[in-house]
């Protein structure tokens, strides 16, 4: 084993570096208060340049740092540098330990001050009226599909997407005993207890209770009031309210990840980094009608990465579409792909155009 007078060298070495590291940072964020004072009243979160900065910075890594946690710090420092110019707050479906909490930190840092809301609504609500700057909602995952509530939110907001988030979700069943012994009752969101169907099915007790609520956190938050309950709930969860892990990875499928979207009022510039648009779409129930959605798209060779139906809520059978693309509403290709739609629909909304996740 090495003794400590052959780690001093490159102890004192660290010392130095950290040094520079921190003058850098600061010097950094000395740049990033004189572009808050340029920026006046304006909007400071600017996606499009937060995209570009990570992506360049991962191009540009040559290790031993693996790209993705040299992406990560970087997330960090910039979220000091933004708190500096003005510290945002984003609204989220609470109460803490939610993975919508841990996809707001992912995408904003650290340095965001986060709000817990009782429901998706009241979070897009918060931001609709200006008592956030942004929300981060969760729109789809790999193994159930989309959440419908949020995709009906969007239906009807003023707010534009301009973000998104996507979350490698890993639940475990937590309890205040580490043992299943009297259980009685698991707590879980809706699409927690879809996610890990097979598994509560196969190791469950055949009396216990399986009990939607609102979200994950809360399920945590009731399993550490209630000795007889466990909740299906994040790493995050567990600590915060803790809880011991009864198991762990529970999910289903080995990829179960979340796609969350990012909303607040402002429009993003193309990034150059890879943009998306969201867009929603209703059509005459005619025959026909998705040829003629879709088509304008195809012919000027966009890709769709969603595409998904919902009920409109307006006429029965009648059905709104919500359609994902590849690229920016202000290309050229797109605008024109979206002139031709307008002509063969009843209504077009541009949700927004927005970087796709580089974290
Ligand atoms: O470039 C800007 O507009 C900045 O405000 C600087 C900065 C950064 O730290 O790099 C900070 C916040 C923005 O969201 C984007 C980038």
């Amino acid at each position: 084993m090495a003794d400590d007078s052959q780690l001093l060298p490159h102890r004192n070495a660290i010392d130095a570096i950290d040094q520079q590291i921190l003058q850098l940072m600061n010097q950094r964020a000395q740049h990033a208060r004189a572009i808050g004072e340029l920026k006046g009243t304006g909007v400071v979160y600017r996606p499009e340049r937060e995209a570009q900065v990570l992506q360049r910075i991962k191009q540009i890594n040559t290790g031993p740092l693996p790209d993705e946690s040299v992406a990560r710090l970087f997330r960090e420092i910039m979220s000091e540098c933004l708190a500096v110019e003005r510290p945002l707050t984003i609204a989220y479906l609470g109460p803490q330990g939610t993975f919508t909490q841990l996809a707001a930190m992912k995408h904003f840092g650290h340095a965001a001050h986060t709000v817990a809301c009782p429901t998706v609504d009241e979070s897009m609500r918060l931001v609709e009226a200006r008592q956030a700057d942004y929300v981060v909602a969760p729109i789809e995952n790999s193994t159930e599909g989309s959440v419908g509530r949020t995709l009906d939110l969007l239906v009807n907001t003023p707010l534009k997407v301009c973000g998104e988030v996507v979350l490698r979700i890993h639940h475990h069943l937590l309890c205040q005993h580490n043992h299943m012994n009297d259980l009685q009752v698991v707590y879980a969101h809706a699409q927690a207890l879809a996610q890990c169907q097979r598994w509560l099915a196969k190791n469950l007790p055949e009396n216990v209770r399986c009990v939607a609520v609102s979200s994950n956190g809360e399920a945590a938050r009731l399993a550490s009031e209630q000795s007889h309950a466990a909740a299906i709930a994040s790493q995050a969860a567990a600590e915060i309210y803790q809880l011991h892990k009864l198991a762990s990875n529970i999910e289903d499928e080995p990829n179960n990840t979340t796609r969350f979207l990012v909303l607040g009022y402002q429009d993003t510039t193309p990034s150059g980094t890879g943009d998306k648009t969201s867009l929603i779409v209703s059509a005459p129930n005619r025959a026909g009608t998705l040829h003629r959605l879709i088509a304008p798209f195809t012919q000027a060779g966009i890709s769709l990465t969603k595409f998904e139906s919902r009920p409109s809520h307006t006429g029965l059978w009648e059905y709104v579409f919500f359609i994902d693309i590849e690229g920016h509403h202000l290309d050229a290709n797109i605008q024109a792909a979206l002139n031709e739609l307008r002509d063969v629909t009843g209504f077009v909304k541009v949700v927004g155009s927005y970087p796709m996740a580089v974290i």
